[in-house]
């Protein structure tokens, strides 16, 4: 038996909690088959979670969908049963996917939206073996609250590598002359090269492969300048390249080589138009997407002789036709994406994406996560006890909203000592989102999909930080949540704003609620919840006691806010079980009380 750290159970909860006491605590957790069992245990500060116990009969499934280093799958054995199906036709992966916790995948699968709708929400991880994700549709893997995950290291000097490759074997006539001596011909006068000393090389795209690139051309002696948006100059400069704009780099470069992720914006960045610009005889190396060359404008290019030379290892359609203009053009060299094939860098991927697959199954936050926010495991560790905080006072707050009224606009205010850039509040306003939503429906909501989901319903939240004077020792001292533009079941919960709002704290590592409306209470979030708003007079709490000790139900607080003596009280009492109907409606029924809620936490 295996139980998780607390905190690596914040990453994914695929699974609507079923119960409310396994909802009340740290209860993101991973839907996995009926054999990870959620089992309370005390936490390390006397706080109830959940932690999840595997047996050992049951285990999660994952299917391996692209061939994968023997090093990564071994790790995979060890937590989870592994189904190795290479060449799945989509119509397999969709009817196998069902059954699937983790599907990994390499650039030769597409994920699309029906493979997400296929698994019924049993898909949690997508693991890309390698970096470019363009293979995996990340807005379907977000609304269905899979967290994709990719290896974005391992192959980097493998495809810096390839891509030098490509260029040496290109300016050389490599692969165009081995081919005429393997048919008998001696032709030395045909396949004159040219050198790359002295050469300017354009690197577009100056990440991680971009800069190993650049760094071995000026090994070779290439004079190298780069162009990416994105990247720090101070970088760049290290390395001795001068990132410059688009148009500059493609207007002087002999040689362009291209490592930009393929995006909407560098979807054919090289068209009719960006060839016209180049020097006459520039030669090109993509190594990054296929995608990012319009390939009938460099057809085009090519036979003009603007462009002299490619040398591709990607291309729009992965295998290309085996008769198109470009594969079959004398002057282009290409390559079946062997960019990051080699023996090392699919060991290291593997291993890489195998332990991120594990990882993100155990619910631990991942590093290489791509749809999801990354959050230290040290800062998810210190705001462990607001993560349950934040989720308890989503959870009241909407169930304090009165029938009819659609929860549209949310403001959470956290106040906090921290400097503004000090304080990661992305888990929590994910958890208020989960707490918010899910009470009142059937959706799921975790880290990755809490932000869409909130959107898709029409719910703005909006985020406002008090800073304090004092200790920045807490994270927080408060969180507020209010919702406005609503009626409530229990009219004492508006506040003098005329908003639902509630506001609480962590008190010895455990979640209070210490405000409701302009109420001040104080009560420890534990169980349920009963509000009562009484004239105040002696006898009352003993009254609600009475009732609920004739119904065996065992109160864990009580805690009374008043205005004044005698006048308006908020009583909050904590119940460990749910009172039936019948007794429900004799508290309501006492005299004094004037409103009165239930609230399951
Ligand atoms: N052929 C193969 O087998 C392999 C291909 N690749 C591909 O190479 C590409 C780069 O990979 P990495 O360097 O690891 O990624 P990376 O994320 O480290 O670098 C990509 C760089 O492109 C820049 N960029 C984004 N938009 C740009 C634009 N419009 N113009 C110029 N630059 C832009 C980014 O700022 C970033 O610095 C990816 O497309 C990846 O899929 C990577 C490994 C192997
Ligand atoms: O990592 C990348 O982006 C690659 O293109 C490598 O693709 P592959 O894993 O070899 O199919």
């Amino acid at each position: 038996m295996a139980a998780t750290s607390s905190s690596s159970l914040l990453f994914t909860s695929l699974k609507k909690p079923t119960s409310p006491s396994s909802s009340s605590s740290l209860s993101w957790r991973i839907s996995l088959p009926s054999a990870f069992t959620a089992t309370p245990r005390l936490g390390r500060r006397g706080m109830t979670q959940t932690f999840i116990v595997m047996s050992m009969d049951a285990k999660p499934t994952v299917l391996v969908a692209e061939k994968l280093g023997q090093a990564g799958l071994e790790l995979l054995k060890g937590f989870a049963n592994v189904d190795c199906s290479y060449n799945l036709t989509q119509e397999e992966l969709c009817t196998k996917i069902s059954l699937c916790d983790a599907l990994i995948v390499r650039s030769g699968t597409k994920v699309n939206r029906e493979v997400f709708e296929s698994s019924g929400g049993r898909l949690k991880v997508v693991g890309r073996a390698g970096v470019g994700i363009d293979n995996v549709d990340l807005s379907a893997a977000t609304e269905h609250g899979c967290l994709v995950v990719n290896a974005p290291t391992a192959n980097t000097v493998a495809a810096a590598e390839h891509g030098i490759a490509l260029m040496t074997a290109m300016s050389r006539n490599i692969a165009q002359s081995d081919a005429s001596v393997k048919a008998g011909k001696w032709e030395r006068n045909k396949y004159v090269g040219v050198s790359l000393v002295g050469k300017t090389l354009a690197v577009m795209g100056f990440g991680k492969v971009g800069s190993e690139v650049a760094r071995r051309a000026k090994g070779l002696g290439m004079h190298v300048i780069a162009h990416d948006p994105y990247a720090p100059a101070d970088r760049a400069r290290a390395i001795g390249v001068d990132l410059v704009s688009f148009d500059e780099a493609i207007s002087t470069a002999d040689f362009i080589s291209l490592h930009m992720p393929l995006t909407p914006t560098t979807n054919k960045v090289l068209n009719d138009e960006s060839f016209a610009k180049m020097k006459k005889g520039v030669r090109i190396v993509n190594v990054a997407r296929g995608g990012v060359i319009d390939e009938d404008a460099l057809v085009r290019a090519l036979d003009t002789g603007r462009v002299a030379q490619a040398a591709l290892d990607v291309f729009t359609k992965e295998p290309p036709a085996s008769d198109s203009k470009l594969i079959q053009h004398e002057n282009v060299t290409v390559t079946p994406h062997l960019g990051a094939s080699t023996m090392e860098a699919q060991e290291g991927v593997a291993i890489e994406i195998a332990e991120a697959v594990v990882g993100a199954l155990k619910g631990e936050l991942s590093a290489t996560a791509v749809n999801a926010p990354m959050v230290s495991a040290k800062v998810l560790s210190e705001l462990a006890p607001y993560v349950v905080l934040a989720e308890k006072l989503g959870r009241l707050a909407v169930q304090l909203v009165g029938g009819g009224s659609g929860v549209k606009t949310v403001k959470v205010t956290y106040a906090s000592a921290r400097a503004p850039d000090d304080l990661d509040t992305r888990v929590l306003r994910a958890m208020i989102i989960k707490g918010l939503i899910e009470p009142v429906s059937s959706a799921f909501v975790n880290l990755v999909n809490a932000d869409f989901t909130a959107k898709q319903r029409g719910i703005r939240i909006t985020e406002e930080r008090v800073l304090l004077d004092g200790s920045p020792e807490n994270p927080i001292e408060y969180v507020q949540v209010q919702i406005a533009n609503v009626e409530s079941r229990f009219p004492s919960a508006i506040s003098e704003t005329g908003d639902i709002k509630l506001e609480g704290k962590v008190k010895d590592g455990l979640p209070h609620l210490t405000k409701v409306g302009s109420y001040d209470v104080d009560v420890s979030l534990e169980g349920n919840l009963i509000l009562c708003k009484q004239v105040d007079q002696p006898g009352m709490i003993g009254k609600v006691g009475t009732i609920l000790a004739e119904e065996n139900v065992n109160v864990s607080f009580m805690t009374c806010g008043r205005s004044a003596p005698r006048k308006q009280a908020l009583m909050a009492i904590g119940v460990d079980e749910k009172p039936s109907k019948e007794a429900l409606k004799k508290i309501g029924d006492i005299p004094a009380i004037e409103e009165f809620v239930f609230l399951k936490l």
